[in-house]
């Protein structure tokens, strides 16, 4: 390893908590507990974004057939939260540490003042040398208002704290040349800034009770790197994964970061599934945002303006054809951007430094 780790984000996906007949996997909950005091020991901090609620209470407790799915997700969830924090607990206490545990939603990175909220109080946390479990509300978060999975969770909050290094542990040593059941497809080391093509090699298939599957890893991975943090995708299954992420020595597939962005830009980034609206920008505009040069969005350049609205709120930039450009978080409400469009020497609707291009992450 060329850097040395201080702030490591640790995701463990509830394939890595339990076994084939779904069942808690309490002997390897136990080891990573283990290996993350390790961590601590040797100077790191480490965040926990753990998933597993379900999973943990599936086997557990009866539900009736005609309960809705999605009422049944939350009483699954509900249930299992209780059992994966006090599994944890009691893990983490007879290795001496602390723990805490921390619910969101999307909609808590959504408003700035929520985010910066989770911030100080992770940040607090880790001063006081307390490890954060965190994981989805899903008794809260359900249907279109989630997640795409806790990857998407775990690269928001790597950025949101300024990690240096995201790890996601899962079933698989990586990302592979092929599907990883079959023996001659081969890992994938290293993603690097011009990497290109990898999301050719990534099946459809999942964990048995993995939500987002290898793409929507991948894709958050990518994002992490390219905001500079060091991001793995490795095995949680393998024994003594996180040592050998330490020793330097971890079989994964590793991006690599780019050099690290300004931290707004790290909100507005993580921020594309949540938008409150949409400004549409001409052939000019697309072409200033493309230069080398940095450039704040102008009105003059728009030429339209969809949904509602205000200062503050994440807005998506698309040109006239559909494309997606980025993101960027809106100077000034809807309405006052409406009356400005294609007007001249008007305050930018979206600063450079609240600006987040999509032109570097596409794999
Ligand atoms: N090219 C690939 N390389 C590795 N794994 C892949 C690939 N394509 C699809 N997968 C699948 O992705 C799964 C891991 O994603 P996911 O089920 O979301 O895990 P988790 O629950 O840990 O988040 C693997 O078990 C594997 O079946
Ligand atoms: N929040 C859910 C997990 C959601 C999720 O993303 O799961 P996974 O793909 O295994 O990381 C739970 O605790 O069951």
């Amino acid at each position: 390893m060329d850097y040395q780790p201080q702030l490591v984000v640790v995701k463990i996906g509830s394939n890595v908590l339990t076994q084939a007949d779904g069942s808690p996997d309490r002997q390897r909950m136990a080891s990573l507990v283990k290996q993350i005091a390790h961590l601590k020991e040797k100077g790191l901090q480490v965040v926990l974004v753990s998933s597993g609620a379900v999973a943990f209470a599936r086997n557990n407790i009866k539900i009736e057939e005609k309960t809705d799915s999605v009422v049944r997700k939350q009483i699954l969830a509900s249930v299992g939260q209780i059992d994966i924090v006090q599994s944890y607990k009691e893990l983490f206490q007879a290795e001496g540490h602390q723990i805490a545990q921390i619910v969101v939603t999307p909609q808590d990175f959504l408003s700035r003042r929520h985010y910066l909220n989770i911030k100080d109080c992770l940040l607090g946390l880790l001063n006081h040398n307390i490890i954060p479990i965190i994981n989805e509300n899903d008794a809260v978060a359900v249907t279109e208002l989630m997640f795409t999975d806790n990857d998407e969770l775990a690269s928001m909050t790597a950025a949101m704290i300024d990690a240096d290094t995201l790890i996601l542990l899962t079933n698989v040593d990586g990302i592979y040349k092929g599907h990883p059941n079959d023996p001659d497809a081969q890992l994938i080391e290293h993603v690097g800034q011009r990497t290109s093509g990898v999301s050719r090699y990534i099946a459809s298939s999942k964990s048995s009770f993995g939500r987002g599957g290898m793409g929507s890893k991948m894709k958050m991975a990518k994002k992490a790197a390219y905001l500079g943090i060091h991001v793995f995708i490795a095995n949680g299954n393998r024994d003594d994964v996180l040592l050998d992420f330490y020793k330097g020595q971890l079989k994964s597939t590793y991006f690599e970061p780019h050099s690290s962005k300004p931290n707004p830009k790290k909100w507005v980034a993580h921020s594309g599934n949540y938008t409150k609206g949409e400004v549409i920008v001409n052939q000019g505009a697309r072409v200033a945002l493309h230069a080398d040069e940095a450039a704040s969005l102008l009105p003059v350049g728009v030429v339209a303006i969809t949904g509602d609205f205000s200062k503050g709120d994440i807005i998506r930039i698309t040109d006239e054809n559909g494309e997606k450009l980025g993101l960027g978080k809106a100077e000034y409400g809807s309405k006052k951007a409406a009356e400005r469009i294609g007007l001249n020497n008007q305050k930018p609707i979206v600063h450079y430094n609240y600006l987040y291009l999509y032109k570097y992450h596409n794999l």
